[in-house]
């Protein structure tokens, strides 16, 4: 076994899931550091949204462990909700409540779940959708946002009770591409303020601008992983020169 960074806040250690024979992930091993952007990328189908559910526990793993700041939160005894309310999530879907405004959404998980007061967690949420462009749709329901908007109040959703952990997961897929650039430009922006941040993405210009590593995931393994330069402009393996010529001429 490799020997663990005490200070890492993801660990993946050999995990393995199944569904019914098909085996998809085979042995993953994963670090995130600490204020790292770790980005998977991988053809689909090759277990990206796997290995982020297994991390939230939406997926149990068949063997292996995952822990979250050293806790091991694949442990039988583990409290889901807790391990959940200390990591992010933002999906493809934005998934916001449409009968609840902006800021209602925001601050849903931080009154219920964190105990935190309205009035605070109000405060922050009002603070934080200012920063990120959106001060005006405060009390707004989604549907007056566009795609782009709505994405962007999912990811201060996320943020609002400070998580050790951010995961993305495709979370540009299903937007209209003029509308991309306004949700990466946040996560730039949480990149620079220094969250710990794992992400699926099929941008590889993104995945070039933000990452401090990529991770290249083919048929459950990670092939190779390495600096942005090392594996988009020189991968080592034939199966990730295969799928960045396939991304790239899209
Ligand atoms: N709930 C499930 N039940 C059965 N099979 C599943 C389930 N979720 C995923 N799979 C299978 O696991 C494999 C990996 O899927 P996964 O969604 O993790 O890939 P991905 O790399 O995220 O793909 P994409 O880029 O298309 O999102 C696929 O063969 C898929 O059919």
């Amino acid at each position: 076994m490799s020997v663990l960074d005490p200070h890492a806040v993801l660990q993946l250690q050999d995990v393995h899931k199944l569904f019914g024979d098909n085996h998809v992930l085979k042995g993953v091993d994963l670090e995130v550091a600490s204020h790292e952007v770790v980005v998977v990328i991988g053809a689909s189908g090759s277990g990206k949204s796997t290995l982020m559910r297994t991390i939230n526990l939406i997926e149990q793993v068949d063997d292996g462990r995952i822990l979250l700041s050293g806790d091991d939160i694949t442990d039988p005894r583990a409290d889901v909700d807790k391990v959940r309310s200390r990591i992010g999530v933002v999906f493809q879907h934005f998934n916001l409540f449409p009968h609840m405004r902006v800021i209602d959404n925001v601050t849903l998980a931080a009154r219920r779940v964190h105990k935190i007061p309205a009035a605070d967690a109000r405060a922050r949420g009002v603070d934080l959708l200012t920063r990120f462009g959106l001060g005006d749709k405060v009390d707004d329901y989604p549907d007056r946002l566009s795609g782009g908007q709505q994405q962007r109040v999912a990811i201060v959703r996320a943020i609002l009770t400070d998580p050790e952990l951010l995961l993305l997961d495709e979370i540009t897929s299903a937007l209209d591409p003029q509308l991309v650039g306004e949700v990466l430009d946040l996560v730039r922006s949480l990149k620079d303020a220094g969250s710990t941040i794992l992400m699926a993405t099929h941008e590889m210009s993104f995945a070039r601008g933000v990452a401090d590593r990529i991770v290249f995931m083919h048929q459950g393994r990670i092939l190779e992983q390495g600096s942005p330069e090392e594996i988009l402009d020189h991968p080592r393996e034939e199966a990730t020169r295969e799928f960045l010529s396939r991304v790239m001429h899209r």
